[in-house]
């Protein structure tokens, strides 16, 4: 992969988790959500590390042009959301949450467009103020959304099921489609929407699976799928990393403009 030497692109914003590797902590980001930024989007990544630390943060968001809020397999810590406490073996990660929480609302208050992808979705909406289902599968009320963790990497990224287009929203807008297919790899789910988001999606049970901040002045987007896997291969997935690089574009010619 190769990123054309260029000083004119848009920095994208790609938050890290912080993984033991060996003895060590480290901060780490998927290659697929980097390469979707630079080949999908046009724009530069640059890795925020999960410090949890909001001054950093404000001075971090006042020099990118976009926020991607990538995938995880650690679950958001319910204490965000008045949650019951979670099981002893689940996976968490309290310095991604601790970074991502409150760049959320620093995003959404500079009016930096902001993308949100599976635990990114979820991310968002705790953020402001919504809950999170722990367990889809235990409630009775949904289909199977989790991954077969047994098959194959490409067959658990192949499309599962299919998603309504809310008329009238922004997706509708990019997609011109009422109902498209989509991957799903996730345990949790929208439980209580935030009171400022717009549902965007839902899937057949009745699931949210997109949303966008209501009267947002930038780009400002989330969705529980996963359109960075194989992007180049999905119509969708192309128009989604194309509309976000086109947003952070034009936060990128605003801020050259002011200085
Ligand atoms: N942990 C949450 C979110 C699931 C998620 O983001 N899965 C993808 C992880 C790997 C990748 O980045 O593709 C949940 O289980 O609901």
């Amino acid at each position: 992969m190769t990123v054309e030497p260029s000083h004119s692109r848009p920095l994208v914003g790609v938050v890290c988790d912080m993984e033991i590797i060996g003895p060590h902590p480290f901060h780490v980001a998927g290659h697929k959500y980097i390469h979707a930024v630079i080949e999908g989007s046009n724009c530069i990544p640059v890795l925020i590390p999960a410090l949890a630390n909001e001054q950093a943060l404000e001075q971090l968001i006042k020099s990118l042009d976009g926020i991607l809020l990538t995938g995880g397999y650690s679950m958001v810590h319910p204490s965000h959301y008045q949650g019951n406490t979670p099981d002893a073996d689940t996976k968490l990660d309290p310095n991604r949450d601790n970074t991502t929480l409150p760049l959320i609302k620093l995003a959404i208050e500079n009016q930096v467009p902001i993308f949100g992808i599976c635990r990114g979705f979820q991310e968002m909406n705790v953020a402001l103020g919504g809950s999170l289902h722990q367990k889809l599968h235990e409630t009775g009320e949904y289909i199977e959304h989790r991954e077969d963790k047994n098959v194959s990497l490409e067959q658990q990224y192949d499309l599962a099921h299919p998603i309504n287009i809310a008329s009238g929203g922004v997706l509708q807008s990019l997609f011109a489609e009422s109902c498209i297919q989509v991957n799903s790899l996730h345990t949790q789910g929208v439980q209580r929407l935030a009171p400022s988001l717009s549902i965007e999606a839902t899937a057949e049970d009745g699931l949210i699976e997109a949303f966008s901040v209501s009267d947002a002045k930038a780009f400002a987007l989330a969705v529980q799928w996963h359109p960075e896997w194989q992007f180049e291969n999905n119509l969708y997935s192309r128009k989604l990393f194309a509309a976000f690089g086109q947003a952070c574009l034009s936060r990128q010619q605003v801020k050259n403009h002011h200085g």
